[in-house]
């Protein structure tokens, strides 16, 4: 998987920084380059509107600070309001260097663009509701906003929001992406997100997820070495059958659907074997050319779905494990290997007690059942067992409409057939199952995510 800008919590910013500083940059030299990055993205965003810059105590109030002066040299009307006295040594630095008027939260007025500069990764609590809605109230009376590394209240490692907080046109995260970017509700209090480069070095465990790169087929590939999916049907044949259509244009070379129905719906392309019976399931999963089962879509939750799913695990295939195998399952019972993706309701039944953020849990379910986790959703996490993390961002809102999961498992399992690589193919997956869906536009259904596959898939060779 391409590696994309990197994630990390308040606690791993601070041990970056400090690594950079052990390696002797200057404290007030990142503060400047900072500001002089989040400047520049300000003075192209923005040009000469007038602009009113918020400063907070702390450091992210020093950046504001910097930003201040820097667009002022620009010919930009700035003016600065502060909450409280500037705390670090840093920012006290970087408020000595702004020698403007300097006015209060409480009564600046408004400009046409704001600057919240108040809070970043150093938030410890909500801000009292005084001072959140006077953000409010000054970003509303703004047409552009702007938040530096964070918006003002959300908190950086988890995305909740902690007092109340405005929607920003653009955030600044400086250095690295932190979860609050990517992770909802936050997330969807900023309409674009720019990540500034201050020097802060790659982490390579948790990243933002990036377009894949995929490989068209060559001279000497067949279908089966272009990888064989099956995927197992139950009682609800539609799932399965929208599953199997998506594991279709996924880029495998064949899928059979192994049905519990008689149905014959879906591509013809699609081999539907009779597999009603468990021994009939067995007979149709005895073919060591499998490279990828899908269980779980329509399976059902009845002593014959349980039965069903028994065999599945039984045969050793690489697993993708959707919907009601992941309610019929016990962690213990999930293969090594194995992909899981599962919607919150389903992630809080297999996983209860696992505390932290959603990449917390995500990373700690992937542990714990040795699987690769899809946590989906709004914001949807990928982990891996060795701590590995992509999390998605920008995906369609639409997509929250029946059967898109079942779309999702099918393209998980035809990547899993494809690249051999779990983690590489949940990726692969989600960032096609999210182009698809920003290709059918609005209000569409599951089945038109299917025909989107190949033009998705094409974007990407
Ligand atoms: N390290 C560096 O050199 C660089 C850091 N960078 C920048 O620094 C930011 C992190 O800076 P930071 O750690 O100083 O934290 P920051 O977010 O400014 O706030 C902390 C202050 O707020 C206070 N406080 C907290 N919550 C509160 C509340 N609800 N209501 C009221 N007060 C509250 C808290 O005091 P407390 O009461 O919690 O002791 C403390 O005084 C980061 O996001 C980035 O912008 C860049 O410049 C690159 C170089
Ligand atoms: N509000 C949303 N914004 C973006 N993506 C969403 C949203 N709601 C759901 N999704 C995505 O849509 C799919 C829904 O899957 P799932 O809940 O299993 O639905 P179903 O069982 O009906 O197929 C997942 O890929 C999920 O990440
Ligand atoms: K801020």
């Amino acid at each position: 998987m391409n590696a994309g800008t990197p994630i990390l919590t308040a606690a791993q910013m601070r041990s970056a920084e400090q690594a950079l500083f052990d390696a002797g940059v200057d404290d007030y030299g990142l503060m400047e380059q900072a500001g002089a990055a989040a400047a520049a993205i300000i003075w192209r965003a923005g040009g000469l509107r007038d602009t009113l810059v918020l400063c907070g105590p702390g450091n992210n109030g020093g950046d504001g600070f910097v930003i201040a002066r820097l667009l002022r040299t620009r010919g930009v009307a700035v003016r600065v309001a502060v909450l409280g006295e500037s705390g670090t040594s840093s920012s006290r630095r970087a408020r000595a260097g702004w020698d403007g008027p300097v006015e209060q939260l409480a009564t600046a007025a408004p400009a046409t663009q704001l600057v919240d500069a108040l809070f970043g990764t150093g938030l410890s609590r909500g801000l009292d509701p005084a001072v959140a809605a006077r953000l409010c109230d000054l970003s509303a009376s703004a047409s552009h906003s702007y938040a530096i590394d964070l918006p003002s209240g959300v908190d950086s490692d988890s995305g909740a929001l902690l007092s109340a907080v405005p929607h920003f046109s653009i955030c600044i995260a400086l250095g690295a992406l932190k979860p609050a970017h990517l992770l909802y509700p936050a997330a969807g209090h900023v309409r674009r997100l720019i990540c500034a480069d201050i020097g802060i070095p790659a982490s390579d465990l948790a990243h933002q997820l990036m377009p894949p790169r995929l490989a068209a087929p060559g001279p000497d590939d067949h279908k089966y070495r272009r990888g064989l999916v099956a995927v197992v049907g139950g009682t609800m044949a539609g799932a399965g059958i929208l599953a199997a259509q998506a594991a279709a244009r996924s880029g495998a070379g064949m899928v059979r659907r192994l049905a519990a129905d008689g149905l014959r719906h879906g591509a013809d392309a699609i081999v539907t074997q009779d597999a009603q019976t468990v021994d009939a399931l067995h007979d149709s999963l005895d073919d060591a050319r499998l490279a990828a089962v899908l269980v779980g879509p329509g399976l059902g939750r009845d002593a014959t779905a349980r039965a069903r799913l028994e065999a599945v695990l039984r045969h050793g295939h690489p697993l993708v494990l959707d919907a009601d195998a992941l309610t019929l399952i016990d962690v213990e019972q999930i293969p090594d290997g194995a992909i899981l993706t599962p919607h919150e309701g389903e992630f809080t039944r297999l996983f209860s007690d696992l505390p932290g953020s959603k990449i917390d849990r995500a990373r700690s379910a992937a542990e714990r059942s040795g699987a690769i986790v899809i946590y989906k959703g709004a914001d949807s996490v990928i982990a891996a067992p060795d701590g590995r993390v992509a999390v998605a961002s920008g995906s369609s809102h639409w997509l929250s409409t029946a059967g898109t999961g079942d779309v999702l498992a099918g393209l998980v399992a035809g990547r899993l057939a494809v690249t051999r690589d779990a983690f590489r193919a949940a990726g692969e997956a989600v960032w096609l199952h999210g182009d698809a869906a920003r290709r059918a536009g609005a209000a569409f259904i599951a089945d038109d995510l299917l025909a989107a596959l190949p033009a998705a898939i094409a974007a990407r060779l």
